[in-house]
């Protein structure tokens, strides 16, 4: 087989070794799918204005984020059960990532996570209606040398995936989440008529009545630093930060919440003006090239995360595929760099876009 070059043909690849109702629930998104086209088309529509006259001759794609240092400013966002994707699951992923949110619905555990990662870890959480689930995974990650909490606030209830609703989708027996009590995932194994498994179990166990106070109590509740997920207004970063929040994720959940919803990369310069530099904005959703990291990074981005491609590279090669999507994307960024004239990160801002405002 011929080496695979970009993150499209990891995904090619992926959709041939998976099967169909797994490739779905990976791949696919909510209602008609609008958004989740819309992520991966509006970067495309954002045209670079390339420089010249300026020695390229030592790109630099290091960054700081909450005081850690990383090789490039991209990490991989919280993805559900990654065995789903390959048996190691997110052990191999996180030997492969510099930067990883691990999502509560991890297929392995917090510390055989820790215990395999190149980067530093963060911990995705959901409001479950229970809080002592939740304080419990703080303590865990804490314990385990975690260095930030997400909140993922786009979803009182997963949305209306319909691959997923036809197919009856639910996760296949032997795959479980062990960081959840057998309680809270009750039900995730069997598929229910008209819904898929996972929509009717985050009715179950999610709290839709997520407020800014309670984001306020678990920033009271640990010394990590809670970064909010979600975002995609102004006046959601300004309430996240105003409630303790240490930064944001602009997301839309990679088009698997509400469909219709604005692409993330179309929401950034407004959340990145809300935050103002008083912390880190990250952005997911349909970033595919190194170039689409480096719009980002001009739209305001501190660093961008990969859902979907760090897991069709895990399909395909397991920990090295992981780790060549995440090469490929950072060469392709760093091409992008020289060739646009911008040699540093701190090079990257809104002049190399063509049709944006100037500050
Ligand atoms: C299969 C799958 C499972 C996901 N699970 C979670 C999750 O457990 N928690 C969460 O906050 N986001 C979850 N997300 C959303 C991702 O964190 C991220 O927002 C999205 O994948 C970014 O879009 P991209 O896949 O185009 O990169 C999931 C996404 C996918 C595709
Ligand atoms: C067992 C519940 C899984 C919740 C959904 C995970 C997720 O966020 C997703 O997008 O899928």
């Amino acid at each position: 087989m011929d080496a695979l070059l970009t993150v499209a043909e990891y995904e090619a690849a992926a959709q041939e070794l998976l099967p169909p109702g797994i490739w779905d629930y990976l791949s696919g998104g909510s209602g008609q799918e609008r958004t989740l086209a819309a992520n991966v088309d509006a970067f495309a529509r954002l045209a670079l204005r390339p420089r010249f006259l300026v020695d390229v001759s030592e790109p630099d794609l290091s960054t700081t984020l909450l005081g850690a240092r990383l090789p490039t400013p991209i990490g991989v966002a919280p993805v559900a059960y990654h065995r789903l994707a390959h048996p190691e699951g997110e052990v191999a992923t996180a030997r492969a990532a510099s930067l990883l949110v691990v999502s509560v619905f991890a297929s392995r555990t917090l510390e055989e996570i820790a215990a395999a990662a190149a980067g530093p870890l963060w911990l995705q959480l959901y409001w479950f209606r229970r809080r002592e689930v939740v304080t419990g995974l703080v303590r865990r990650a804490e314990d385990a040398g975690y260095q930030a909490l997400v909140l993922t606030l786009d979803t009182p209830r997963v949305g209306r995936r319909l691959r997923d609703v036809r197919r009856g989708f639910a996760i296949p027996a032997g795959i479980v989440a062990p960081n959840l009590e057998a309680a809270v995932m009750a039900g995730t194994h069997e598929a229910v008529d008209g819904e898929s498994a996972l929509a009717r179990h985050s009715r179950e166990q999610f709290d839709p009545a997520l407020r800014p106070a309670d984001l306020a109590w678990l920033c009271a509740q640990t010394d990590l630093p809670v970064l909010v997920k979600g975002v995609l207004t102004a006046r959601d970063a300004e309430l996240a930060l105003a409630h303790g929040a240490a930064g944001v994720v602009v997301s839309n959940h990679g088009g698997r919440q509400l469909d219709g919803a604005v692409a993330s990369v179309d929401a950034l310069a407004e959340v990145a003006a809300a935050v103002g530099g008083r912390g880190p904005v990250l952005l997911d959703g349909g970033v595919r090239t190194g170039v689409d990291v480096l719009r980002a990074l001009a739209l305001g981005a501190s660093a961008v995360l990969v859902g979907r491609p760090a897991l069709w590279g895990l399909a395909v090669g397991g920990e090295s595929g992981a780790r060549a999507v995440l090469d490929i994307l950072a060469a392709e960024l760093e091409d992008a760099m020289v060739l646009s004239g911008r040699p540093r990160l701190s090079d990257v801002d809104s002049s190399l876009l063509a049709g944006v405002q100037r500050p």
